[in-house]
């Protein structure tokens, strides 16, 4: 083996779907690292369709947990709630060497995946690309802010930022990490429950009546917010809708997707994560609280279908 390849950090990333097809696809094309995917469905070939321009890429992937062998980092892409299952695959990739980054949306990151890692280190991030899984083997990626993750500005968060560089994945530092995964909880409150529920992707957002709900359900999710420690500003559930507004109207969500497959919805740790704060701090959430019967009801009944 060439010194060269023998010095390549190598990478395993669980859950192929909009998130991970884009990570694949992107570290994949960029060439720095050997990348796995880790799957349920054997995959060859991967198109990614991005801004800077379109690629093929081949891909290594792993269907039986059995075959993996530790590595330096673990991306998990999987939905929150199907962290659980993702367990067999980190027993066997992780050691005390291994890092695995979370590109997952909430703010409990951490305590949801450090029981299945082992020794390995936790690193949380916050994912703000839209990532569209087009086919089994196809998959686009969307910017919609200035930077498409966010990791925390300490070593972890600073080695996940180098991995991705020659990549079109802009990674955002931050001190303020908690409050950061607060801001990107407060737009999941809105966006994901909404655009599911109603079965329209976000140009639902640009309806009057609709934006009057959202500030109301991010005026209470705020307020939990606040009473958890995140700096926010005064007006912060305006901004957040302001931003919003700038994602582009034919951008789903990733519940939106799950909702028209019929799949169960990430439920408890979007909404659920603000009720449960709100019960916790004592903040009143009662509109979040009615959009979480809703979408638990939706979701009871794709995973009973
Ligand atoms: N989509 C988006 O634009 C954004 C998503 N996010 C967040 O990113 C995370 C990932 O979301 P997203 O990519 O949309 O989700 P998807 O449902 O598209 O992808 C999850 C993938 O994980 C796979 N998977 C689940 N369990 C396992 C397992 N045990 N072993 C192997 N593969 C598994 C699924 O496989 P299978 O296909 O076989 O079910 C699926 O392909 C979520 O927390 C989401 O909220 C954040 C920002 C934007
Ligand atoms: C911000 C948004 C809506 C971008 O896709 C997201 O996080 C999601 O789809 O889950």
């Amino acid at each position: 083996m060439a010194a060269s390849s023998r010095q390549r950090s190598t990478i395993a990333i669980i859950g192929l779907g909009n998130i991970g097809g884009v990570a694949a696809g992107c570290l994949r094309a960029a060439d720095r690292q050997d990348i796995i995917v880790c799957v349920r469905q054997p995959i060859e070939r991967l198109y990614l369709e991005r801004p800077e321009g379109d690629v093929e890429v081949p891909l290594r992937a792993l269907t039986n947990p059995a075959d993996a062998k530790p590595v330096d980092w673990v991306l998990l892409c999987t939905k929150a709630q199907q962290t659980p299952s993702a367990a067999p695959w980190l027993a066997r990739l992780c050691n005390s060497s291994t890092r695995v980054a979370v590109l997952q949306n909430g703010i409990s990151h951490v305590e949801r995946v450090a029981p299945l890692a082992g020794d390995a280190v936790v690193v949380p991030t916050l994912v703000y690309y839209n990532g569209e899984r087009l086919g089994a083997d196809r998959v686009r990626l969307r910017h919609v802010a200035e930077h498409d993750l966010v990791a925390a500005d300490d070593a972890d968060g600073r080695a996940f930022a180098q991995l991705l560089e020659g990549t079109p994945l802009r990674v955002l530092l931050s001190r303020e990490f908690s409050t950061l995964a607060w801001r990107k909880l407060l737009i999941n409150t809105v966006a994901n429950p909404i655009t599911a529920l109603t079965l329209q992707r976000q140009a639902v957002f640009r309806r009057e009546d609709v934006k009057a709900l959202c500030i109301a359900i991010l005026e209470e999710a705020v307020a939990v917010a606040r009473a958890d420690g995140a700096q926010l500003a005064e007006d912060e559930a305006v901004k957040t809708m302001s931003t919003l507004l700038t994602y582009p109207p034919e951008a789903g969500t990733s519940m939106y997707f799950d909702r028209l497959a019929g799949r169960a919805l990430e439920v408890e740790a979007l909404t659920g994560a603000v009720v449960a704060a709100g019960r916790r701090l004592n903040v009143a959430t009662p509109l979040n609280a009615a959009l979480l019967t809703l979408l638990r009801a939706v979701s009871d009944a794709a995973s009973a279908g």
